[in-house]
C-alpha cells in the first residue's frame, strides 16, 4: 500500500525532510506574513490606542518629518495596520488627515465598493470619520496583505531604467484588466491607477489599492455634488462614470508604458518610449498600449482590451493552475502531518502517565506496555554503538503505518533487551484506540 505523500521509488531513509513538509519558500513566506501581522510599532510612535473598533495600530509608511498633502488625494494620508476588536483580524487603515466630511450621505459612495470582491482588488471593508487622531480624519478600512509592497517600491525605486520581462508585463496586464473589467461592469471607475497604489504580493500577484477614496472625497466637493444629489439627472452620473472609465484606460496605458520602459519619466517623452517598446517588445504589447492611449471614445472599452489580451489570458490561467497544483501538494503534506500530530499526541497522553484513577501502573501494563515499546521503537532508535539515531523519515513511516493499521509486523524489544514482542501495526493501532477510549471515559462530564 503506498503511504501518503511518500515517493515509492526512494528509500525512506534517503528522502529529504522537505518531502514531508511544506516547502521552505512557502513556509518562509507564511512565517514572514504572520510576523508582519504582529510587528510592533517602533518605540516612541504616537498612535491612538484605538480608533473606532480597531486597536494595536502600527504605521505602515516610512516615518515622515511632516505630513505633506498626498499627490493623489490632495490631503496628507497615512496607513496603519490595525486589529479589529470584532473579529481579531488585521486590517489596513488609511487615514486622510484633517478632512471634514460635510455630508454623511457621502458615505453612500463607498457602499458600491463594499460589494466588490475581486482577487486583483484590495477589498474595502468600511469607511468612517473619527476625531481620535486629534483632528477630523476620514478613515478607509481595507484588507491587510502582509509583506505587500507597492509597484512603485518594487519597480521604480532605482534611479536608472530597467526593462521588464514581457511575460511579467502580460501577467500584470491580465490582472489589472480583470480588475478594471469588474469595476467597469459594476458601473464604477478605479480612478487611481498609480504605481504607489497597486500592491504586489508573492511573485507577481497584484491588487489595485485605494478604491473608493476619490469617489467619497470628491462627493463632498462641488464637482460631484450635482450628479449624486437626489433628483439629479441619472444620465449626468452615467456620463461622468463613462468619462472616468475612459480615464482609467488612459492611466492603464501609461502604467504599462512606464513599467515596460522601467521609469516613470518615460511618460514625459511618450513617442521615444513607444519607439523603445517597438525595439524591445512584441508588436502586440505596443499595439495594446497604443489602443489604451488612443483618444477616448464611446466605443473604446474593456471589452476590446480583453480581446487584445486574448490568448495571453490562457498563459495566465495555466500558470495559476500550476501554482495551484503546487499549493495543493504542499497542503496535502501538511494535512498528513496534522493527522500524524494527532496520533503522536494520543501516544503522549498515554505513555508514562503516572497514574490513572488508583492504578499507578496503568501506563506500564497491558496494551499500554506495547505502546510504550512502540514509542521506544519509533523515537529512541540507536545504532550498533548505542548512539542515538534521529531519523525523521523512520518516525513518519512508522506513524503512517500505524495510522493505516496495516498487517506488517515489527519486533518490539524491552529496554533491558530481555523480552521481545512481534506485533502488527494493526494490533498496535487497536491498543492505542483502546487506551485512548479508556482515558476519554475518565474525563469528568
Ligand atoms: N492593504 C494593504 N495591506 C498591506 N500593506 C499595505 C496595504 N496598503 C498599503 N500598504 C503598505 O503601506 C505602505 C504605504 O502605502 P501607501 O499607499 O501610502 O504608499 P506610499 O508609497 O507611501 O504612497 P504615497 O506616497 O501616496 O503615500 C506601503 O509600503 C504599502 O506596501
Amino acid at each position: 500500500m503506498p503511504l501518503p505523500h511518500l515517493s515509492r521509488n526512494v528509500k525512506s531513509t534517503h528522502r529529504g525532510l522537505q518531502t514531508f513538509f511544506v516547502s521552505d519558500t512557502i513556509r518562509e513566506d507564511l512565517l514572514n506574513r504572520t510576523a508582519e501581522c504582529y510587528r510592533l510599532p517602533p518605540p516612541e510612535t504616537h498612535v491612538p490606542l484605538e480608533v473606532h473598533v480597531y486597536d494595536n495600530l502600527c504605521p505602515l509608511d516610512e516615518p515622515a518629518e511632516s505630513h505633506a498633502p498626498n499627490k493623489i488625494f490632495g490631503y496628507p494620508s497615512t496607513c496603519f495596520r490595525a486589529t479589529s476588536k470584532k473579529d481579531g483580524q488585521p486590517y489596513m487603515l488609511r487615514r486622510i488627515h484633517d478632512f471634514r466630511l460635510e455630508d454623511e450621505q457621502a458615505m453612500s459612495a463607498v457602499k458600491a465598493w463594499q460589494h466588490i470582491t475581486h482577487p486583483n482588488i484590495v477589498s474595502l471593508r468600511e469607511a468612517f470619520t473619527t476625531k481620535q487622531f486629534g483632528d477630523n480624519s476620514l478613515v478607509f478600512v481595507y484588507d491587510f496583505h502582509p509583506t505587500a509592497v507597492t509597484l512603485l517600491q518594487k519597480h521604480f525605486v532605482q534611479d536608472h531604467s530597467v526593462l521588464r520581462p514581457e511575460s511579467m508585463l502580460w501577467s500584470y496586464i491580465a490582472q489589472i484588466a480583470a480588475a478594471l473589467d469588474t469595476i467597469h461592469t459594476n458601473k464604477l471607475a478605479a480612478r487611481i491607477l498609480e504605481p504607489s497604489k497597486i500592491l504586489v504580493t508573492g511573485t507577481n500577484r497584484i491588487r489595485l489599492n485605494g478604491v473608493s477614496i476619490l469617489d467619497l472625497m470628491t462627493w463632498t466637493h462641488e464637482t460631484d455634488r450635482a450628479t449624486h444629489a437626489p433628483g439629479a439627472e441619472p444620465s449626468a452620473n452615467a456620463q461622468m462614470i463613462a468619462q472616468l472609465q475612459q480615464e482609467d484606460l488612459l492611466h492603464f496605458g501609461q502604467l504599462i508604458v512606464s513599467l515596460a520602459c522601467g521609469s516613470l519619466a518615460s511618460l514625459h517623452h511618450m513617442q521615444e518610449s513607444l519607439d523603445l517598446m517597438v525595439r524591445q517588445y512584441s508588436p502586440a504589447l505596443r499595439h495594446m498600449c497604443m489602443y489604451l492611449l488612443s483618444r477616448p471614445s464611446p466605443t473604446k472599452s474593456m471589452d476590446d482590451v480583453m480581446a487584445l489580451i486574448g490568448p495571453r489570458i490562457l498563459t495566465e490561467v495555466s500558470e495559476l493552475h500550476l501554482a495551484n497544483d503546487v499549493m495543493l501538494q504542499n497542503l496535502s503534506a501538511e494535512v498528513e502531518n496534522g493527522r500524524l500530530m494527532r496520533l503522536i499526541t494520543a501516544l503522549g497522553f498515554i505513555n508514562e502517565r503516572p497514574v490513572l484513577g488508583m492504578d499507578s501502573q496503568w501506563s506500564e501494563t497491558g496494551d499500554r506496555y506495547i505502546l510504550k515499546l512502540f514509542r521506544d521503537y519509533v523515537f529512541h532508535q540507536c545504532d550498533d554503538q548505542g548512539r542515538p539515531l534521529l531519523n525523521f523519515a523512520h518516525v513518519l513511516t512508522c506513524m503512517n503505518k500505524l495510522d493505516a493499521g496495516i498487517d506488517e509486523k515489527i519486533m518490539l524489544t524491552s529496554r533491558d533487551g530481555q523480552s521481545c514482542l512481534v506485533v502488527a501495526y494493526r494490533e498496535i493501532k487497536l491498543c492505542l484506540e483502546a487506551a485512548l477510549a479508556e482515558l476519554t471515559s475518565r474525563i469528568p462530564n
